[in-house]
């Protein structure tokens, strides 16, 4: 590992490089704050383009037209780069030839490699974005894909640590990352062994910064965010939200774990390992103070509430009143894994054990299909999750009147329930 150095990792999202106007004041952030001194800069895809390039890759994959879709994605991107004053068709035109030719490639792609093309195709709105970014900031562009090394799992690439800090601390030697210009790539994407691209899982690219200052040691990571900082609730859900001026590794890992979408929850490990503090701050009023999440000790913390939206509970019944086993359990705990469905909540009674699951229907018929024989399955759609962390009565009472819980439970720390949407 490099000795901890003076190496910063600022990682930009989608909000943060938005049009032009965003894109110069990263510029300025990155003059301001950033430099002097190492610095990467990891980049998500501008605004919501992973969006249009989902739905991009349906259209071409059900056969349907798309060059509407594919003409508005390349114009934005080109009128952005143009904005900037930079020579935009020379900068993307290969990128996007790739890109249709991905798309034209995707009519003829099996039900069962979707997964794989899907990483393909989405991985290209930051590679767009990157390209606009290092050329507007005069930075060296860097493919992170041989470097950031994953298995095979398709849109949730599993890294392979070893690899990867051996390929990053090859490319990115400090006396280089110290002399010359900032360094520019792509959040959220990588590469597996055979040169093929991964993508980390969505809104995966915070993880990524945080893989770079694992691998470099870096002194510090910065994430710019539309936001003051990491607050007790998501503001545009909860209108009187605190910001919390620093706060333990441990609160941050478990906020995020229960769906506080501002950090993806794999970003923290990694960080807390090396000690690396994470500050969470606004590209809107870059000088204040943010967050910073660190090794430190606090008193008892403001209840931060959490919502997940677009849950399901599922309920699983031996048949003939069998009690539920712990071999029914096994088979029902194996078969989550296979489809990969993730248990956000979870509860077991005589004959049933039930499942809060986020509501993703393939998955979730592929669930069924395999365990209906065995079970009786009931499911309810259209629920939302709710944690209270570090709840008190008021915090509590806040958010359960008025709703009916289908499913509650709590420990000394965190309340949560299932309640209908709405
Ligand atoms: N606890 C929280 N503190 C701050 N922001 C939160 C929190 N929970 C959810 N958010 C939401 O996270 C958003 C910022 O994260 P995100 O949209 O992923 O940013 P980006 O894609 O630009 O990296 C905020 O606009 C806010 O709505
Ligand atoms: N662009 C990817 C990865 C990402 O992390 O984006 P953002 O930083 O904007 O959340 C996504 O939308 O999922």
């Amino acid at each position: 590992m490099h000795e901890l150095s003076q190496l910063k990792v600022y990682k930009f999202g989608g909000a943060s490089v938005k049009d032009a106007a965003a894109i110069r004041n990263l510029g300025r952030i990155v003059a301001e704050h950033g430099r002097p001194g190492p610095l990467v800069v990891v980049v998500s895809a501008m605004g919501k383009t992973t969006n249009a390039l989902e739905a991009l890759l349906q259209l071409a994959h059900t056969g349907q037209p798309y060059a509407t879709e594919l003409g508005a994605l390349s114009s934005f991107h080109a009128a952005v780069a143009t904005e900037l004053g930079l020579p935009a068709a020379e900068l993307l035109r290969e990128l996007l030839g790739e890109l249709e030719s991905r798309l034209v490639a995707a009519a003829n792609v099996a039900p069962s490699g979707l997964d794989q093309h899907y990483d393909q195709v989405v991985s290209f709105g930051e590679l767009l974005a990157t390209r606009i970014v290092a050329a507007f900031l005069r930075a060296r562009w860097l493919d992170c894909r041989p470097l950031i090394r994953t298995d095979e799992t398709w849109r949730e690439g599993r890294l392979d640590w070893s690899a990867t800090e051996a390929a990053l601390q090859a490319a990115l030697p400090l006396a280089e990352l110290t002399q010359g210009p900032p360094v520019v790539t792509q959040g959220f994407i990588g590469g597996t062994a055979g040169g093929l691209t991964t993508t980390l899982g969505r809104e995966g690219s915070d993880f990524t910064a945080a893989i770079l200052a694992y691998c470099l040691g870096a002194e510090s990571v910065t994430i710019w965010k539309d936001v003051a900082g990491l607050l007790n609730a998501d503001p545009k859900i909860f209108p009187d939200t605190v910001r919390y001026p620093e706060i333990s590794y441990q609160e941050t890992i478990e906020m995020a774990y229960y769906g506080a979408s501002v950090i993806h929850p794999k970003t923290i490990k990694p960080l807390a390992v090396r000690g690396i503090p994470l500050l969470v701050k606004s590209f809107l009023a870059p000088t204040a103070e943010g967050t910073r999440i660190h090794d430190c000790r606090h008193g008892l913390l403001v209840p931060a509430l959490i919502r997940k939206t677009d849950q399901c509970l599922v309920s699983f019944e031996s048949k003939e009143l069998d009690f539920i086993s712990e071999e029914n359990l096994e088979v029902i705990f194996g078969v989550l894994a296979q489809v990969r469905l993730k248990i956000r909540l979870m509860q077991n009674s005589a004959i049933s054990f039930s499942v809060c699951l986020d509501f993703l229907p393939d998955r979730l018929e592929q669930l069924l299909a395999r365990l209906r024989g065995q079970f009786t399955i009931h499911y309810n759609t259209g629920l939302e999750l709710y944690t209270i962390k570090n709840y008190d009565t008021a915090s509590l009472q806040r958010l359960t009147a008025g709703r009916e819980l289908l499913l509650e439970q709590r420990t000394r720390q965190t309340f949560q329930f299932v309640c209908r949407a709405g």
